[in-house]
């Protein structure tokens, strides 16, 4: 059995925790029932010794198996994972989302996505990365009654990603605290609007509309101060014609989509500018996550 979960870029400027959308990077997992319990790591995260143990996968993958079968049974985990730690493109929501569905599948029930996803948010309480993780596309996601509502949208093979991944981590719980407290109503007003002006464009793909509307006033400039160069990662990308350029998620990866036949060129301007990052161009996802039994 294989489970597969794609990587995700979630607020694309204004939308803080609401907006989201699949990547074409994916984090596998295969396992069978074993006397003994063992974890084995290919890709990101293979040389990280925390990783071996009780990791934030095996921590959830036993609390639904025991809950859904109560037995106690071992498992030898294999991972290949492609999604890189910490820098802003959903890890944690893409192990959150494998080790649930894992689970299910290991006790043998049968579960829609949709309920895995309400079953995510216990662990991730904000749904802009684990509803794009578990649906693929661009979705705009809201909180109910810990319930998630959301709203996907299909996206096109001629526009791509490209991502500029720091060689630094951003840890999203501590990045959460740099924010501010409150908000002016001015403010208020510009994200709300901005943020349903970029829902508009992705609806319509009306792409030429998008480097106005995810203009953000809520998060990225406080949490770049941390990794000045995003600020000129932001500007090489618009210099060079991307039609959008957003820190991802709570960064350190800066997310920029393009034109197919523009992203090469981008993606060759910001890694003569930025050695030291790794540039991606990436397909858009739009299967979210994948068994195959
Ligand atoms: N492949 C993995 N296996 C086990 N745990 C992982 C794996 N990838 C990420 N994690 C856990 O998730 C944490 C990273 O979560 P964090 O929210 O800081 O980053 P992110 O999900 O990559 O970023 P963002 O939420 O901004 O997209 C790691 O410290 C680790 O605990
Ligand atoms: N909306 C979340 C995404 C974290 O990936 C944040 O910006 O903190």
């Amino acid at each position: 059995m294989i489970i597969s979960v794609p990587g995700t870029s979630a607020n694309l400027g204004p939308g803080f925790d609401s907006l989201g959308l699949a990547v074409e990077l994916r984090n596998k997992v295969e396992f069978h029932p074993s006397k003994f319990f063992s974890v084995s790591i290919k890709g990101e995260g293979e040389n990280n010794p925390r990783l071996k143990g009780n990791n934030l996968f095996v921590g959830i993958f036993n609390d639904h198996y025991s809950r859904l079968t109560q037995k106690k049974q071992n498992f030898k985990f294999t991972f290949y994972n492609q999604i890189p730690m910490s820098r802003g493109l959903g890890s944690s929501s893409a192990v959150i989302v494998s080790a649930i569905a894992s689970a299910h599948e290991a006790a043998g029930i049968r579960v829609s996505k949709r309920r895995i996803l309400n079953h995510a948010l216990v662990y991730e309480s904000h749904p802009d990365n684990i509803t794009p993780a578990v649906m693929g596309g661009f979705n705009v996601a809201a909180v109910e009654k810990n319930k998630v509502f959301s709203q996907k949208k299909h996206l096109p093979s001629y526009i791509k990603a490209i991502v500029t991944i720091p060689n630094k981590p951003i840890n999203t719980s501590k990045a959460r605290t740099l924010l501010p407290k409150s908000y002016s109503k001015e403010n208020a007003i510009f994200n709300l609007s901005h943020t349903a002006l970029t829902v508009g464009a992705f609806f319509n793909e009306d792409w030429e509309m998008l480097k106005l509307a995810t203009q953000d006033r809520f998060h990225q400039k406080a949490r770049m101060k941390i990794l000045p160069e995003l600020f000129s990662v932001q500007k090489t990308a618009y210099e060079s014609g991307a039609l959008m350029s957003t820190l991802s998620g709570s960064g350190s990866t800066f997310f920029s989509m393009a034109y197919d036949e523009d992203a090469a060129m981008i993606a060759n301007k910001l890694s003569q500018k930025f050695p030291d990052f790794i540039v991606k161009i990436l397909d858009f996802d739009n299967d979210g996550l994948i068994i195959e039994r």
